[in-house]
């Protein structure tokens, strides 16, 4: 390439197989615009005409919904970073990055787990002078900043060791779990070893000390930032707490081999029972601003404390979309998939989320860029947190890099203090349109499509080497909870000022615009779905068919619709590196997701609307016990409490048992005739029982204590018993 040209820092790649998504997708389409057809044309032939209202609305929003659900299929992207390109050009003067951790419950989010992620965050490939982790705990827990201490000290062996080695991933724990006995070197077995002994006698500690459930007298005398917790009253009641525990100004913050170690700070912001924290928007806010004062990098990643990097390149990949120099100055955000360690073969819940992931967001990209969607993401620092952007403006990456005003770290401490106060954001636009939005269950979705409002763009980074791994939920109740805050989270956007329906018109694509619609219109969907597996089971009691007969051409767009959107959502499950059972699983939980998170999510909704319900943020576990555990490992579904959730899925489940039942015992009795009559239904419940299978399991066959309590069992048979005989005798 001749010298003076430009080589880009990223390339896009289109996706292969456009062509066959688009092709289904019309057809698909065709055939829901058929059955509207039929619907229309057949009003009150059975069944009466309301049934067929309802079952007409339900097949429009099927049909409509699968519309917009195109902008997430319809133009998949690509991104390839070239970091190689990337060192020869911005090597020595690379920008200073801000790594921000946030951690709220010490119970739920072990320290030992919060602090892997933090090592694996220092231990990026990266200049360390130019690195600085925070970990903002709301918790503000003695237990979380001794074990941050600890972990300052263990840093200065497991830096060095990562580096020498490259090892990957650099969280110490997953880093241990590995195997190896296949590693030839002599020396790294040595070394391993070594820190493997440092890393289990510090993890020992920290574990005695989070069983105790607070630190010994010895340990805090042993160090000052202890005397900061004098005010600390409650977990909502406290002064601010920020302890600068690395710094590259304190000879001291230097590993064993005398390297300088990135800046690691804990912060723990101020916290008063009368005023809102906002969750972990408030989180991120206060250390926004307060890493402004400390290292003001210009790039801010934003993890989970349960997110490690495992990939300890993709800081480097990540910078390449910002510092491009041709198009990186209009790029605020690069979202990296998650992904999840404790994810199983057949993925029971759904857990990995990655049609979302791998499809959708790679889609949305294609459209302007994808959802900020929390944990790893970069940011742009401007763009977080004052939003404006201009096409005038391109940063100069070789001559300007994040200014701080020289001061003493106790001083510089005291200061930022300050920062993380709550009245700070009195009178002030944080919270509305500065630094991530307030009042949203989903504060990362709604910043990223403020963010996306003001003419930014965002990209979707996906490295071979998976640049994150979390913790997924692996309990039931812990997936539907964490889908209902997500689902009302979403639809909070859709009555929020940048709804994707009316407000974000002509600020972002209409593709994208869809892309946004199909998340926050999740809790609605409950209603057609709700719909459709309740009334044509019942009606299978009386005998009357609601769709068409097996003979007549009607009978091909049903047909059609079903078998071919399963048909495609199986080829995308299996696209993605998923297992047939996986697929079967994911319909599952989508299926419960529908009934019971958007439901009661929607409910929740209207609730807020007339003032009789507060925003919360319920904090999904990360830590299980071991049985729960165990019997995650072997897939098999774990209910264990008696939630109104569980208590709506059973009656379905039970209320599709009988009718199926019902039309076996006429079948028997009266011969075939009957499913031949009503054969889609006949299938459709059908199809309702098989998949439920492991309900059925939980009421009735386990003996563990994973099964449904027999209140449920109770609760339910009597609900779905009521409806039918209700039915019957009503019609
Ligand atoms: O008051 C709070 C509540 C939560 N968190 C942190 O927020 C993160 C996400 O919480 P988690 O319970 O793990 O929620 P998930 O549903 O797994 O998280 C996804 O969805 C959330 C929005 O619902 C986003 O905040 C997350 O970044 C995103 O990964 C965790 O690190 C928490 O420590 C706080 O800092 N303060
Ligand atoms: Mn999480």
């Amino acid at each position: 390439m001749a010298s003076g040209e430009y080589s880009p820092l990223f390339e896009t790649k289109r996706d292969k197989a456009r062509v066959i998504r688009r092709l289904s997708a019309i057809s698909l389409f065709v055939s829901h615009c058929l059955i509207w057809v039929y619907r229309l044309n057949h009003i009150s032939e059975n069944g009466g005409r309301w049934v067929w209202f309802g079952l007409l609305a339900s097949e429009l929003w099927f049909g409509l919904y699968c519309v917009i659900t195109q902008a997430l299929r319809w133009n998949i992207v690509f991104r390839q970073p070239f970091p190689d390109r990337l060192s020869q050009r911005y090597e020595g003067r690379l920008p200073k990055v801000d790594i921000f951790v946030c951690t709220a419950d010490p119970e739920i989010e072990p320290p030992t787990m919060v602090i892997n992620t933090v090592l694996s965050m220092m231990a990026y490939d990266y200049p360390t002078e130019n690195l600085s982790v925070y970990l903002s705990d709301d918790a503000a827990s003695e237990v979380t900043f001794y074990a941050m201490l600890e972990a300052s000290d263990f840093a200065k062996h497991w830096l060095p060791f990562c580096k020498r080695f490259k090892v990957e991933p650099r969280s110490p724990a997953a880093y241990f779990r590995q195997d190896y006995s296949l590693a030839g070197d002599a020396n790294l077995l040595m070394q391993l070893a070594h820190v493997k002994k440092l890393y289990e006698n510090m993890e020992k500690r920290i574990e005695n000390v989070a069983k105790l459930g607070r630190v010994t007298e010895e340990i805090r005398s042993n160090h000052k930032g202890f005397s900061q917790w004098k005010s600390y009253s409650s977990r909502q009641d406290h002064d601010a707490i920020i302890q600068i525990l690395l710094d590259k100004k304190d000879p001291k913050s230097k590993d064993v081999d005398g390297s300088v170690l990135p800046t690691l700070i804990y912060l723990a912001r101020e916290k008063r029972p009368q005023y809102h924290h906002n969750f972990k928007a408030g989180a991120m806010n206060s250390l926004i601003r307060v890493s402004s004062k400390i290292s003001n990098g210009d790039i801010i990643l934003n993890v989970d404390c349960d997110m490690y990097s495992n990939n300890s390149q993709s800081l480097r990949g990540a910078l390449c979309f910002f510092m491009d120099e041709e198009k990186g100055h209009e790029i605020a955000y690069v979202q990296c998939p998650q992904d999840f360690e404790n994810v199983t073969k057949n993925d029971l819940y759904g857990s990995a989320l990655s049609v979302i992931f791998l499809v959708e967001l790679p889609s949305a990209d294609g459209y302007g860029g994808p959802l900020y969607c929390g944990s790893g993401c970069f940011h742009r620092r401007e763009s977080l947190s004052v939003r404006k952007f201009s096409d005038q403006y391109k940063k100069n990456w070789k001559t300007e890099n994040g200014q701080v005003i020289e001061t003493s770290l106790d001083e510089l401490e005291e200061k930022s203090k300050a920062l993380a106060s709550c009245v700070y954001e009195e009178n002030t636009l944080w919270g509305k349109g500065m630094g991530l939005e307030y009042g949203c269950a989903v504060e990362d979705v709604i910043t990223g499509l403020s963010i996306q409002c003001q003419g930014w763009k965002s990209v979707c980074y996906n490295p071979p080497r998976k640049a994150f791994l979390g913790v997924a939920p692996s309990t039931l109740p812990q997936t539907l909870v964490q889908f209902k805050r997500w689902s009302e989270g979403d639809c909070q956007i859709l009555l929020s000022k940048y709804s994707p329906a009316w407000c974000a018109r002509g600020r972002i694509s209409i593709g994208l615009r869809m892309a946004y619609l199909t998340y926050c219109l999740w809790p609605p969907c409950s209603l057609p779905t709700l719909y459709y597996s309740i009334i044509p089971s019942l009606y299978l009691l009386k005998g009357i068919s609601l769709f068409p007969q097996m003979s007549s051409p009607w009978f091909i767009p049903f047909a059609y619709v079903t078998l071919g959107e399963s048909i495609y959502s199986l080829y995308e499950f299996l696209w993605i590196g998923g297992t047939i059972k996986g697929w079967w699983n994911d319909q599952r939980i989508w299926l419960y997701k529908k009934s019971s998170s958007f439901l009661f999510a929607l409910i929740d909704i209207m609730l807020k609307q007339i003032g009789l319900s507060d925003l919360s943020f319920k904090i999904t576990p990360k830590v299980v016990e071991e049985e729960v555990s165990q019997r995650f490992e072997k897939e098999v579904m774990e209910f264990g409490d008696s939630s109104p959730m569980f208590t709506l899925l059973a009656t379905l489940a039970m209320l599709n048992l009988f009718c199926f039942l019902v039309v076996l015992k006429d079948a028997i009795l009266s011969g075939l005739g009957v499913i031949q009559t009503m054969i889609f239904q006949v299938l459709l419940c059908g199809c309702y029982v098989l998949i439920n299978w492991p309900l059925y399991e939980g009421l009735f066959l386990r003996k563990d204590k994973g099964r449904l309590p027999s209140s449920v069992a109770v609760k339910s048979i009597a609900l779905a018993l009521s409806v039918c005989v209700l039915f019957i005798a009503l019609h």
